[in-house]
């Protein structure tokens, strides 16, 4: 689905920050990407969805290298890939219903009232939908940020950090929903630095560990 061929990449004025990934993400994998922090884990997430393009190399993202796309192929490119950021924003004004139908109206399509019940329901928000996101606590907003991420019923779910501030019953509930995510065949990428979570996943899926360290991502072995 994602896959690098010695990708190398540099923020402007910036050092290397990454040099010669090779490797694909999988279609229906579930994968973590972990690193200390300032490592370049949300980096590397920006260049799984072309936000970033490599200095070197070549990204190719459903089988399209990204380096040739124009600005709409990479907007449809991105609507099959659905983004849980580590500071998620949303329009506070907006009640939380209408927060997780942004995408849809953004993409241009008919906002489905039943699909934003449906998934209120599935993250437990039912009755937050008329609340404003500053009401919400850090455990709705992660769940409520990942319902509007699946709205498009993407291919892939990239997830930024997506427990960082939650206490571990309420990061177990939102493993739990990605880990349905992707039994029903999505992939899944968890950029996360928490250990526990890793090994939590582990009982229940398959799952593949990246590691970047000093500008290199690695395939981490089974020492978690
Ligand atoms: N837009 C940018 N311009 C220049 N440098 C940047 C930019 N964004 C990030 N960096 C730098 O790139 C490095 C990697 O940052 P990144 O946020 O990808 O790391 P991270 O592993 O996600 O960190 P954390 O775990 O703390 O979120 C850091 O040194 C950061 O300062």
């Amino acid at each position: 689905m994602i896959e690098m061929r010695d990708v190398g990449f540099a923020y402007p004025r910036g050092g290397a920050l990454f040099g010669g990934i090779t490797l694909e993400l999988p279609r229906g994998s579930f994968q973590f990407l972990t690193g200390p922090s300032g490592s370049g884990k949300t980096t590397f997430l920006r260049l799984c969805i072309a936000d970033l393009l490599p200095s070197s190399g070549t990204l190719t993202v459903f089988g399209q290298d990204a380096a040739a796309l124009g600005r709409d192929e990479i907007a449809t490119l991105r609507r099959r890939i659905g983004l849980v950021q580590q500071d998620t924003q949303f329009l506070d004004h907006l009640p939380v219903a209408e927060n997780i139908a942004l995408p849809m109206i953004v993409a241009g399509e008919p906002v489905d009232m039943a699909a934003i019940r449906d998934l209120l329901a599935w993250v437990q928000m039912t009755q937050a939908a008329r609340e404003l996101p500053p009401a919400l606590s850090g455990g709705e907003r992660q769940r409520a940020a990942l319902a509007r991420a699946v709205i498009l019923s993407p291919d892939v779910i990239l997830a930024d950090e997506p427990t960082g501030n939650l206490d571990w019953d309420m990061s177990l509930r939102l493993l739990q929903l990605l880990i349905e995510l992707n039994k029903s065949g999505k992939t899944v990428l968890i950029a996360t630095h928490d250990m526990n979570l890793i090994r939590a996943a582990r009982q229940q899926v398959p799952v593949r560990v990246l590691r970047i360290a000093g500008g290199r991502v690695q395939a981490a072995g089974t020492e978690l």
